[in-house]
């Protein structure tokens, strides 16, 4: 099954077999393998190639990195592991410029006040992650997004219970990890609760060989936001938010 909605939805931290056939019978349209040191998430290259090689191949595999060495991440991208690159540290805007040219890149920004939105604004990177912390499940204050003017992906202590006011919000898109975990493991009743609560439809997915041809490339993802973005500024002329 593939979920078409307009709300991308990604699934943080897979780490086990059990992980990936869960995620792929809810089916987000994005899953996370964390290669940050020091996270317990965290998985090494060849458990993330074995991992990848049974995701569905329409969820795109996102690296998730804070302050790695480029190479490494090159290597990932060059070997068919990750689609998307995932910048959670002090990456210099010059890095993000040369990531770009293998894969999007998301860079994330920990957003404590208004000033916090002025680097996610700014950025090169294709997108920006807005959350609270790094795979904590905290949330910070989401009424700072109001006027947010790029389309941006909502992270940072989503759970299934919270979701929907999130997703009133309408981000470009959702990420969650610690809210679909019990004790520290993935739990598929959550992964379920969450893409329901969040109010995404399933549609018979594709074939697969269309599936790679029409893959999410990097013109898609671009397109996508920036599609995104329009009807997110259209909705807001309305809102009383503003
Ligand atoms: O998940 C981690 O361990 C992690 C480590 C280092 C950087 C980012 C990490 N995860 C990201 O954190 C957010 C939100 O997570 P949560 O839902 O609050 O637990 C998400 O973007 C993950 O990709």
């Amino acid at each position: 099954m593939e979920r078409r909605g307009i709300m991308q939805v990604k699934f943080c931290g897979l780490r086990t077999m059990a992980d990936v056939e869960a995620a792929n019978r809810v089916h987000p349209d994005m899953a996370g393998f964390v290669f940050a040191h020091g996270s317990s998430r965290r998985i090494d290259a060849r458990t993330a190639a074995l991992l990848r090689s049974r995701l569905d191949p329409s969820i795109r595999a996102v690296g998730v990195f804070c302050d790695q060495d480029p190479a490494a991440i090159e290597e990932l991208v060059k070997n068919g592991i990750i689609d998307m690159i995932q910048l959670h540290g002090q990456e210099s805007e010059e890095m993000v410029r040369q990531l770009r040219r293998l894969a999007p890149v998301i860079r994330a920004f920990r957003i404590r006040s208004v000033l916090d939105l002025e680097a996610a604004r700014k950025t090169r990177a294709d997108m920006v992650l807005l959350d609270a912390g790094a795979g904590e499940g905290k949330t910070f204050d989401w009424s700072l997004t109001a006027g947010f003017d790029r389309p941006y992906i909502l992270a940072g202590g989503l759970t299934p219970e919270n979701v929907r006011i999130a997703a009133a919000l309408q981000p470009w898109g959702l990420d969650v990890s610690s809210g679909i975990e019990t004790r520290g493991r993935k739990d598929p009743g959550k992964m379920q609760a969450f893409m329901e609560a969040a109010g995404c439809r399933r549609i018979p997915a594709p074939k697969r060989e269309m599936v790679r041809q029409d893959g999410m490339g990097w013109a898609r993802f671009l397109l996508l936001a920036a599609s995104t973005a329009t009807g997110n500024r259209k909705d807001r002329k309305g809102d009383s938010r503003k």
